[in-house]
């Protein structure tokens, strides 16, 4: 296959003018040769204007980047390499964390901030996200920063407060001329790897109120350049209908993302 990267640029949408991103988190699954095997196979099943349609971002477990870093580059695929979680700290005696300065020595282009599995499995606050999203904008990188709600938090209307209460560290902490290369991903806790994903009435609602937020807080012209995803239980069959929502500019994919076939299909299908 002897495809021009150029050519496979993604084009803006025409309504919102902003690029979609397809995300594909691994979680922790697939060793460096399987993603090798993965990502080898996904390309083979893309077609160029899969690529046109959006940014697609993998994101394995750090000790796959290097390989997916040389595969992407041998073998020129237009896919962009992300990461999982950084360090907020810059370097030093930090034993067993991984620094974004490193991250974005291997091409990396994007890092999952404040995925709900790390607030909750490991106790991140929303001020230490606030600075490993710092840490990622000063390193030349975009966090793509999660949010969501419990679905106790949800039952007591609590949804926005929450929301509010994870995205205003950011806001307070991350350089304002820099804010559009923020990416957030609304994935309410009870939707992660469920099998029930949120009803895309809801999803729309949320959008709504989180770019109404944001304008609040950073003005129209910069609210209206970040991105939103969707992100909990995306499948092949639910994915059109949360991209053609006016606010939403792309998925987070768990489970559907880790087979080739699958990952293919959802793209296609979205
Ligand atoms: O947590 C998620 C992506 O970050 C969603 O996972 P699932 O797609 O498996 O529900």
């Amino acid at each position: 296959m002897n495809r021009k990267l150029d050519d496979l640029l993604p084009s803006p949408d025409p309504v919102s003018h902003r690029v979609r991103l397809i995300s594909a988190n691994w979680k922790m699954n697939l060793n460096h040769l399987e993603a090798i095997a993965l990502v080898q196979k996904l390309y083979h099943l893309l077609r160029p204007e899969d690529f046109r349609y959006a940014e697609i971002a993998i994101h394995p477990p750090f000790t796959s980047l290097r390989s997916l870093q040389l595969t992407f580059e041998a073998d020129r695929m237009p896919f962009t390499l992300g990461a999982q979680n950084v360090s907020d700290q810059l370097s030093g005696a930090f034993t067993g964390e991984v620094s974004a300065q490193m991250l974005s020595k291997l091409a990396v282009g994007y890092v999952i901030v404040g995925h709900s599995e790390r607030r909750h499995l490991f106790g991140e606050t929303s001020e230490q996200v606030a600075q490993k999203a710092l840490a990622v904008q000063q390193a030349g990188m975009r966090p793509i920063v999660c949010l969501g709600e419990s679905h106790e938090q949800r039952e007591s209307g609590l949804t926005l407060d929450v929301l509010t209460a994870q995205i205003d560290p950011i806001l307070n902490t991350y350089p304002l001329e820099a804010l559009d290369t923020i990416v957030i991903a609304y994935e309410p806790v009870w939707a992660i790897g469920s099998g029930e994903s949120a009803d895309p009435e809801v999803v729309e609602g949320v959008g709504r109120s989180l770019r109404e937020l944001l304008r609040r807080r950073v003005g129209d012209e910069i609210a209206a350049r970040i991105r939103l995803q969707y992100g909990g239980s995306v499948s092949v069959g639910n994915a059109r209908e949360f991209m053609s929502l006016e606010d939403i500019d792309g998925l987070l994919v768990g489970g559907a993302s880790l087979d080739a076939e699958v990952f293919a299909q959802l793209i296609r299908a979205a």
